[in-house]
């Protein structure tokens, strides 16, 4: 984009079907664009040949630039300077030197890892305070280099398209392979990086120093890009059908298909939920009965609202293999190819894109080596997976809720009314603040709780640590619903039409039901968060 054009060479282009305007210094050619621009012709028209930047800010966000650069920018102003080398990152605070004198009152714990450089827009709240530049027990230089690694390969290979990705009810089979190819689907099992299984890296992450950190922070960055049903298309089928097979999997079953999983190659899902039903796990009805010369499993049943159904290959499956309740359940991997399952896609209120499907299985010939776990033993398997899919949930809630705050702070700064920015209202400053103290007071209760998990033995963190994460799956939902409903009332209209300015958080409100219901519905989770650690601390010698 070497071209310059002085200013009376851009008016030279004002009208009829040569327009050229300017923004930000850079000079663009709508001349074409001007039919299909949705906010009219004539309003590009009147700024032909002009500094059309401030009308464009008003009504547009940083997306649109970056989706359209490639195709109208033709060059910029002779006066443009080149852009300037950004400011050195403010130096983190150094670390006090204990003063000789001192008495020792102050206590640091040996932990604590050095603060990492800033990153991000630093608007307060909208990121966690250790991107910005503030000490923390649990990040290091591989979770900062991972952030940037991330957030580049969403803004500029996500972001911009996922309007129209959700509209469609599809994300390109492309970006799923590059989950794969830049080792991320292997970084999502909730495990140490299965290098055995995968030719495929993580690009700033040795696979010996990934951990839970890690993991939080590739789902906290995907679900910048405002959307549940791009993280649902690219992790959630994945991320709560895979473990069971890599954690309870026969050797040669997980041998034989998990590269090809992890490679974007092949996908697989998680089928629990049936139309009968969801939360009541125990009461599973699909059937599936060993067959006379013990070979096979031979399944029928229904499966509802599964994430990723119409495009998977794979089924991790719950089915009844003995008695009623608990005990007589087993999880299956059904493989499509092997004939009898059929998927449709229905339509949900919300995570267009994410593909949720109506399975049935009908006579489906599964091999006995196909088990996950133990016959019978499959309640153990479903619940020790269910604190992994909750705390996905969380993570993908408060960053949502860190958008909404974000939009909306961004957006109370350059919307006026009554002759003042939004953000000099009382009212609006005030929504902001409930905002950000609920995400804060959940982003910190779920690093603690990766912290726990990555501490103990996973038996142990089904046990101590389910209440816990039945609570703060709650949290997080009402988290999310309490910032889509705010950052709506400030966007206004712009938040009731789909797309444009507003269009992050129209997106969003939508899916706030496709978090508070599946994984365990709110009343069932702070239900849970009781009994669960009621029983538990009784076992522990709780004291009344
Ligand atoms: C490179 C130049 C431009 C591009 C690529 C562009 C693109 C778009 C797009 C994609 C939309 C749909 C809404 C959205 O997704 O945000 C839109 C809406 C709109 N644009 Fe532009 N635009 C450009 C310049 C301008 C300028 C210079 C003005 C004003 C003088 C303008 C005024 C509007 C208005 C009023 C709307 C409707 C906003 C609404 O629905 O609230 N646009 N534009």
């Amino acid at each position: 984009m070497s071209k310059t054009f002085s200013k009376e060479d851009v008016a030279s282009h004002s009208k009829g079907d040569s327009i050229y305007i300017i923004i930000d210094e850079d000079v663009y050619d709508v001349s074409k664009f001007q039919d299909e621009h949705p906010g009219g012709k004539k309003i590009l028209q009147r700024v032909g040949g002009k500094d059309a930047s401030k009308q464009f800010w008003k009504y547009h966000n940083a997306g649109i630039l970056k989706k359209y650069k490639g195709q109208l920018q033709i060059g910029s102003l002779n006066t443009k300077k080149a852009a300037p080398t950004p400011a050195p990152a403010p130096a983190p605070a150094p670390k006090a030197e204990p003063k000789a004198q001192a008495a020792p009152t102050s206590y640091k714990p040996k932990t604590a890892e050095a603060p990492q450089d800033p990153f991000g827009d630093l608007i307060p709240f909208a990121d966690p305070s250790w991107y910005q530049g503030h000490s923390s027990v649990y990040h290091n230089e591989t979770h900062a280099a991972l952030r940037e690694e991330v957030r580049n390969w969403v803004e500029t290979e996500i972001e911009p398209y996922v309007t129209e990705w959700d509209e469609g009810k599809e994300v390109p089979a492309k970006i799923y392979k590059q989950m794969g190819e830049r080792g991320y689907l292997a970084g999502l099992l909730g495990t140490a990086f299965p290098a055995k299984h995968t030719p495929y890296r993580v690009q700033s992450v040795p696979a010996e120093r990934w951990d839970l950190f890690h993991e939080m922070l590739l789902t906290d960055e995907l679900s910048r890009a405002a959307s549940g049903g791009l993280v649902w298309n690219l992790i959630g089928g994945f991320g709560i059908g895979c473990p069971p097979l890599v954690k309870f999997g026969k050797k040669a079953l997980v041998d034989r298909i998990l590269p090809g999983i992890l490679a974007g190659d092949k996908r697989i899902c998680l089928a629990i939920t049936e139309p009968d039903a969801g939360s009541d796990v125990a009461n599973l009805g699909c059937e599936a009965k060993l067959s006379e010369d013990g070979k096979h499993y031979i399944v029928n049943g229904e499966k509802k609202w599964i994430t990723n159904g119409v495009w998977s290959d794979y089924f991790t499956t719950a089915v009844r293999t003995g008695k009623p309740g608990m005990n007589g359940l087993s999880v299956l991997l059904i493989e499509r190819e092997a004939g009898g399952v059929s998927t449709r896609r229905m339509d949900c209120q919300g995570v267009w894109s994410s593909g949720t499907t109506y399975v049935t299985f009908e006579d489906v010939k599964v091999p006995v080596e196909n088990l996950i776990g133990k016959e019978n033993q499959g309640f153990k398997v479903i619940m020790t997976n269910f604190n992994h899919e909750r705390i996905g949930i969380v993570i993908q809630c408060v960053r949502f809720a860190r958008v909404c705050y974000e939009e909306s702070v961004k957006y109370a700064h350059k919307r006026k009314t009554f002759g003042k920015p939004l953000i000099e209202h009382p009212v609006i400053r005030m929504k902001l603040a409930h905002m950000a103290r609920q995400i804060e007071a959940t982003y910190n209760w779920l690093e603690n709780i990766i912290f726990q998990c990555q501490s103990m033995e996973e038996t142990e963190a089904m046990l101590k640590l389910g209440g816990a994460i039945a609570g703060l799956k709650a949290q997080s939902t009402q988290t999310f619903e309490f910032c889509a409903r705010e950052a709506s009332q400030i966007f206004g209209g712009l938040s009731y039409s789909r797309g444009g300015q507003g269009g992050k958080i129209e997106r969003l409100y939508r899916d706030v039901r496709a978090y508070a219901i599946p994984g365990g519905s709110e009343e069932i989770m702070l239900d849970l968060s009781m009994r669960q650690s009621l029983r538990v601390h009784e076992m522990f010698g709780m004291k009344l």
